[in-house]
């Protein structure tokens, strides 16, 4: 089974409405023709005027997180239900800045990938080294840790239905891309690890994303290694005219 491919833009704290829904008006005939998924992923103010701006478009939006109780009294979180009234239909979730900056826990993301399936959004799980941790050289054996903990309690069938997101955080914002060997070592670990837990249709389904400094020009060499089904592109997401070149790898 041929996975197909998926590019998501990642806006990060960027772009106030009027700028998103410029963003994806430029963007929309550029991509009309790709043969990968297309999500853009706005921050939460956005994705009301960004939904409404890719309709009849082949572009879909991604949140940025989700939590995972239908409502309450959890300030500053939004809901599947939020989301999904929307259009909105992927999520990243588990980003290293979130896990950085905000305390994001393996656990909590757990719990936020769960609610977003159930609700049908489909998650873009992040998982990814420091460089402390890749200099160790035990990078492989804690980003397998991660997407155990993320992917704990998931039926097999539900796993093939996913996306992970690889991103080195040394590689993030910093023009370090890791090289097109490196992101493949990682991403066919990720796949194997899903296979030794899930079985080889899960393996064989879920898409696996490389992130990190992707650039028109490195997006090919990556997209050509067997187990790297797409990117989660950052800054070059914000350019119209570079994330369309990306997307049209
Ligand atoms: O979510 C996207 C990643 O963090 C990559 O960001 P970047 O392309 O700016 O390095």
């Amino acid at each position: 089974m041929a996975r197909t491919p998926i590019i998501a833009g990642n806006w990060k704290m960027n772009n106030t409405v009027a700028a998103g829904v410029a963003l994806v008006k430029e963007l929309a005939p550029l991509v009309k023709d790709a043969k990968a998924t297309v999500v853009v992923c706005p921050t939460a103010t956005a994705l009301a005027g960004v939904t409404e701006a890719v309709k009849g478009s082949n572009i879909a939006v991604g949140a940025q997180n989700v939590h995972w109780e239908k409502s309450g009294a959890y300030t500053g979180e939004i809901s599947t239900d939020m989301l999904t009234e929307l259009g909105v239909s992927y999520c990243v979730l588990g980003h290293s800045e979130r896990r950085d900056y905000f305390g994001e826990t393996n656990e909590g993301v757990n719990k936020r990938a769960h609610a977003a399936y159930v609700a049908g959004i489909t998650p873009i799980i992040c998982c990814g080294e420091s460089l402390e941790i890749r200099e160790a050289g035990t990078y492989l054996a804690y980003v397998a840790y991660q997407i155990e903990a993320a992917l704990a309690g998931f039926a097999a069938a539900d796993v093939a239905k996913l996306v992970i997101a690889y991103e080195p955080i040394w590689a993030i914002g910093t023009g370090k891309t890791a090289t097109f060997d490196q992101a493949e070592e990682v991403c066919a670990h990720i796949r194997k690890t899903i296979e030794a837990k899930y079985g080889a249709a899960a393996a064989e389904g879920v898409r696996i994303q490389y992130g990190g400094s992707v650039k028109p020009a490195t997006i090919a060499g990556l997209m050509e290694k067997p187990n790297v089904d797409g990117a989660l592109v950052g800054g070059a997401a914000l350019k119209a005219k570079d994330f369309a070149a990306i997307v049209n790898f």
